[in-house]
């Protein structure tokens, strides 16, 4: 089912150098937790939220709220190749030897295949910046019709999943096909096929559902009892920023964005106050940072990797002749990568045209390498088959 085609949306990338995504941010106030941290015994963090959160403005600088909404996206530097100059720049350079280190998962395509054959590979996407173009207006962040068609013609032969920090039904409406398994809200809203020897049927919050095609369907959120509570501090936000010209809030049903991309760079202490402002009342809620939006989500222990774990587990993948490959651009794609990375399964591919610190193992630079690599892996599936 095509859905949308692409509009004309002005395409932003929004480079992170290296070793900046998290400048002048000291680590107590960083919004993820670092590896080994311990958890509560559920699925709740304890975090020590009296650090994290300034209780002034001059706090919220100090702290690094400003840095870390600055570094999430700081300007593109202008190309050689804007100007007409025929040379490879000091960025493509840059970029050259970080390429060494994560290798373009195109030019290395007939090394990830070696390993994938005679195995399954199960694909796990990202949307916002993965699958559809960076732009201006989120409500525009369609996808095109020829990269609808290559992740339908992937998902005929591969287990396909969408990851996205999107609410599950916006990131549907987006992507429009009913062949591949959604989880939306960094993987707090999960909806599935009921298989017979499930496992994960018995995990807490994992209900029996029917889906807008009256299949049958597991839906997982293990958020649900937060959702009033993200409502109210939408309202609140709305409320709060609305004399900030260009933000804007969105409702992903489980979290809350608050987007700052079309603000002038003045106005960003007053966004990032409006935010400590309603979140300081919310100790259950937290903070993190993505392509110039601060994420205000549950302080409960899942993000992307975990909701990859499960996935795996429900689509019943959960072994070792399945090679899990996750395509993603953003910080908490970087959950998910770590998650394959530490299993020793499968590989994590970064979406960056600039050198970024990761725990993938391969790069793309944008959404149509993705496109492409996405091809080639159909063109290997089906040749493979041919007699
Ligand atoms: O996990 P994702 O699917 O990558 O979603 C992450 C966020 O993506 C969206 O915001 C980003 O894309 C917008 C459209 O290109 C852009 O305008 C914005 O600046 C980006 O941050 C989405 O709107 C957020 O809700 C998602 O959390």
């Amino acid at each position: 089912m095509d859905l949308k085609s692409n509009h004309n949306s002005p395409v932003l990338t929004d480079p992170v150098p290296v070793n900046k995504s998290r400048l002048g941010m000291p680590s107590s106030l960083m919004p993820y937790s670092p590896p080994g941290q311990a958890f509560s015994s559920g699925l709740y963090l304890t975090i020590p939220r009296r650090k994290v959160i300034p209780g002034k403005l001059d706090d919220v600088r100090a702290s690094g709220w400003l840095d870390a909404m600055k570094s999430s996206s700081p300007p593109r530097k202008k190309l050689n190749k804007d100007l007409g100059i025929d040379f490879v720049s000091e960025e493509e350079l840059a970029y050259r030897s970080w390429a060494l280190k994560y290798p373009s998962a195109i030019s290395s395509f007939e090394q990830i295949i070696s390993h994938a054959t005679g195995k399954r590979l199960a694909l796990f996407l990202d949307y916002d910046g993965t699958l559809a173009k960076i732009v201006v207006d989120p409500e525009r962040a369609f996808m095109s019709n020829a990269m609808r068609t290559a992740v339908r013609n992937v998902a005929k032969y591969f287990p396909t999943a969408i990851v996205s920090g999107r609410s599950r039904d916006k990131v549907y409406e987006f992507v429009g096909l009913t062949d591949v398994h959604y989880a939306g809200c960094h993987g707090m809203d999960i909806v599935g096929p009921v298989r017979e020897s499930m496992t994960v049927a018995n995990h807490p919050n994992c209900i029996r559902s029917t889906d807008k095609q009256g299949k049958e369907v597991f839906l997982f959120q293990p958020a649900s009892e937060f959702i009033p509570m993200i409502d109210e501090v939408f309202r609140s936000l709305i409320e709060n920023t609305k004399d900030i010209e260009g933000a804007r809030v969105e409702n992903n049903k489980f979290c809350v964005s608050v987007h700052y991309r079309t603000v002038d760079e003045k106005s960003w202490p007053a966004v990032a106050q409006c935010v400590h402002e309603v979140l300081k009342d919310y100790p259950r809620l937290r903070l993190s940072y993505g392509r110039k939006v601060l994420e205000i989500r549950p302080v409960i222990n899942w993000n992307k990797g975990k909701a990859v774990e499960f996935l795996l587990e429900s689509l019943e993948l959960d072994s070792d002749d399945v090679v899990p490959i996750y395509i993603g651009d953003d910080k908490t794609d970087e959950d998910a990568f770590k998650v394959l990375r530490e299993k020793n399964r499968g590989y994590g591919i970064l979406v960056s045209s600039v050198p970024k610190e990761t725990s993938a193992f391969y790069s793309l630079r944008d959404p149509s390498e993705v496109m492409e690599f996405l091809k080639s892996l159909v063109r290997w599936k089906k040749s493979a088959a041919a007699p």
